[in-house]
């Protein structure tokens, strides 16, 4: 059938059919125009992209769908008085349990968000800053979108700046809140918080009306919404969960399901009467500066820009279906989902994702790569049950494994690979990207780990501390788990991951399209010297642990040893994950 044909015929059938359908059909027409692996194949990559790429009208078309399909109006709610919801990393309206429960248990539900001084301080051990600009700048853009979404549905956001345990209490006082509801969150620093808030709520006496006084303190209810698998279903105790990833995973795809998301009242409010609702934090505010992405991915925070992203990737361009094949690259918004930053901040849920997959399967294709979204996003959730597990010990600097080794903190070469100054161009293109733009592909952050700990020997709480401060996504679990494990002192049942660099640019970079997007000085080089430039580029701080990069340039996988470092006990083994 010739295109225009096509394209006529199907648009006359969307103009019949439910919205949600037409919307989807539409961007099938928009996809059977082009070639789904265009954007990856050319890779004309230009200075700066916009995540999601949709307008402001195509987003508030996709939010206006997406909520309609989740509203129910049979729910109906069932308490009294005021209960506040405490938002925390669920900054988002759709599939969130903390906020549909204040609702149902209440007359009046008032939300709040606390800028918390903490977040602007240093990170623990090295003194960095705790919160980047760039991911300051998508949290409050997070903030700005969650209150407009909650203005849509009858509410607002109250924002309040300082500590949670000192504004929640002082407003259920105020509010005579019966219920703070919340996140349940898993590490420390924020378990911390919950004990405060829940220990000064003990001390607002509510003038309730209840003759029963256990119940005359206003209460915390710590609910739990960060995982695709829900914790209350999973087939362990958190005791007793496995080590390994693929046991975890292979036991909970035969034990568990993934609920479905919740459905949503079309309207939260009234919401309780406010003098001052508070604006939303200038970044100047925070005491950083405003920043400037002008190279690679600009994010743009709030549940809205996540929903365009889901739509964007999955029915737009039609990504899914060849996300395993794409899923090492560096270079672009499409080899990837890019939805790691909305999950982070809990614009989104993985559970919303898990049923667009289902969808998608249903409607388009299943294959492996439909399969392999759910599979990254169980490490996610298994990086969080194994914080349950571990504790502390994730951040500690033998690991939940408690091994010891020599580890150095010289700061001349941490600084070298912090500023991507290395010599290797691979590292120092994923570290400007980094600091740049707050984002680095799942395979550069790889690589990054297994140079620091591996070739240049040091502490990787260094590392782990300097991701934290400039990861638009950073999450603790998966950020601190994710260094145990490529350092070498998490649950990796390889004894010793050691990327070479030799080999991954051979693999994921072998024209060097991607180094010389980063280091523009190295486009003037054949394509094959890039990653390996010579004398042509700054000299390298330190030599590979095994193989040297100058003799490898055609070689995979030398283990050449230069004898340099030798910190780490077990056999070398080169690996691909
Ligand atoms: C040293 C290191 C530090 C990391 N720190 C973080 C972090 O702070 N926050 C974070 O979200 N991810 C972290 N990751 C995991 C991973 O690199 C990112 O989730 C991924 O690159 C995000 O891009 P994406 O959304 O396009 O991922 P996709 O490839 O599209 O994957 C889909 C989703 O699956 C999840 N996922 C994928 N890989 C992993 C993984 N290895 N561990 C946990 N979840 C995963 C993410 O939620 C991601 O959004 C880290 C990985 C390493 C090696
Ligand atoms: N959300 C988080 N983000 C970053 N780091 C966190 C987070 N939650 C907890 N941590 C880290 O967990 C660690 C807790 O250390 P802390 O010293 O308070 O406890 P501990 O287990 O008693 O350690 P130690 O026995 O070494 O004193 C710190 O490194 C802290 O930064």
């Amino acid at each position: 059938m010739p295109m225009a044909v096509l394209r006529n015929s199907l648009a006359s059938i969307s103009a019949q059919i439910e919205p949600r359908f037409r919307f989807r059909t539409m961007n099938i027409i928009a996809s059977k125009n082009r070639n789904p692996n265009q954007n990856i194949q050319q890779k004309v990559i230009p200075h700066c992209q916009v995540i999601p790429g949709a307008d402001s009208r195509e987003i508030n078309h996709i939010v206006e769908e997406t909520f309609g399909r989740y509203t129910s109006k049979a729910l109906k709610r069932n308490g009294k008085g005021v209960a506040i919801v405490w938002f925390r990393n669920d900054l988002r309206v759709l599939d969130n349990e903390a906020l549909l429960k204040a609702w149902d248990s209440s007359e009046m539900v008032l939300p709040v968000y606390c800028v918390d001084p903490r977040h602007s301080q240093t990170t623990y051990h090295f003194g960095f800053p705790k919160t980047g600009a760039l991911r300051a700048q998508f949290l409050i853009e997070c903030l700005a979108d969650l209150r407009k979404n909650l203005m849509n549905r009858g509410l607002n956001l109250l924002i309040r700046h300082g500590k949670p345990e000192e504004i929640i209490p002082s407003l259920a006082k105020s509010f005579g809140a019966h219920a703070v509801y919340a996140q349940k969150e898993t590490c420390s620093e924020e378990l911390n918080v919950e004990r405060l808030v829940r220990k000064n709520l003990q001390q607002v006496v509510l003038s309730s009306q209840s003759n029963d006084k256990s119940t005359n303190h206003p209460q915390l209810k710590l609910i739990w919404g960060t995982t695709m698998y829900h914790l209350d279903d999973i087939p362990f105790d958190h005791s007793s969960l496995p080590d390994v990833y693929t046991h975890f995973r292979k036991s909970i795809e035969a034990k568990c399901t993934v609920r479905g998301c919740i459905r949503i009242p079309s309207s939260f409010g009234p919401p309780p009467s406010v003098v001052d609702w508070g604006s939303v934090p200038l970044i100047e505010q925070l005491e950083l500066h405003s920043p400037k992405v002008s190279k690679g991915m600009r994010f743009v925070g709030g549940e809205s820009a996540a929903l365009g992203r889901v739509n964007e990737y999955f029915w737009k361009k039609d990504l899914l279906k060849v996300y395993k094949e794409t899923r090492n690259e560096m270079l672009g918004p499409d080899y990837s989902t890019k939805f790691s930053p909305w999950l982070a901040s809990g614009s989104i849920s993985p559970r919303y994702i898990y049923e667009e997959v289902k969808s998608y399967e249903r409607e388009r294709v299943a294959n492996d790569s439909t399969y392999w979204v759910l599979f990254e996003l169980m490490w996610r959730d298994y990086f969080r049950f194994i914080s349950l597990k571990y504790g502390n010990s994730l951040f500690h600097l033998g690991g939940p494994r408690k091994l010891e080794y020599k580890w150095s903190q010289d700061q001349k070469l941490f600084e070298s690979w912090r500023d991507g100054c290395t010599g290797y161009p691979l590292i120092d293109a994923n570290m400007k990207e980094l600091s740049m733009t707050g984002f680095m592909s799942n395979r550069g952050r790889q690589i990054a780990c297994s140079f620091l700990v591996r070739d240049m020997g040091i502490d990787w709480r260094m590392g782990a501390e300097w991701f934290e401060t400039c990861l638009l996504d950073y999450d603790p679990c998966s950020n601190y788990g994710n260094w145990t494990y490529g350092a070498g002192v998490g649950n990796d049942p390889r004894e010793d991951r050691y990327f070479s660099i030799p080999k991954q640019a051979q693999n994921y970079d072998r024209e060097g399209e991607y180094v010389a997007y980063w280091l523009p000085q190295l486009k003037a080089l054949p394509k094959e010297r890039r990653n390996f430039p010579g004398g042509s580029y700054i000299e390298q701080i330190v030599s590979l642990k095994h193989g040297n990069i100058n003799q490898n340039r055609n070689q995979n996988d030398s283990l050449t040893r230069t004898g340099r470092r030798n910190n780490f006990k077990g056999k070398h083994a080169q690996v691909n994950r």
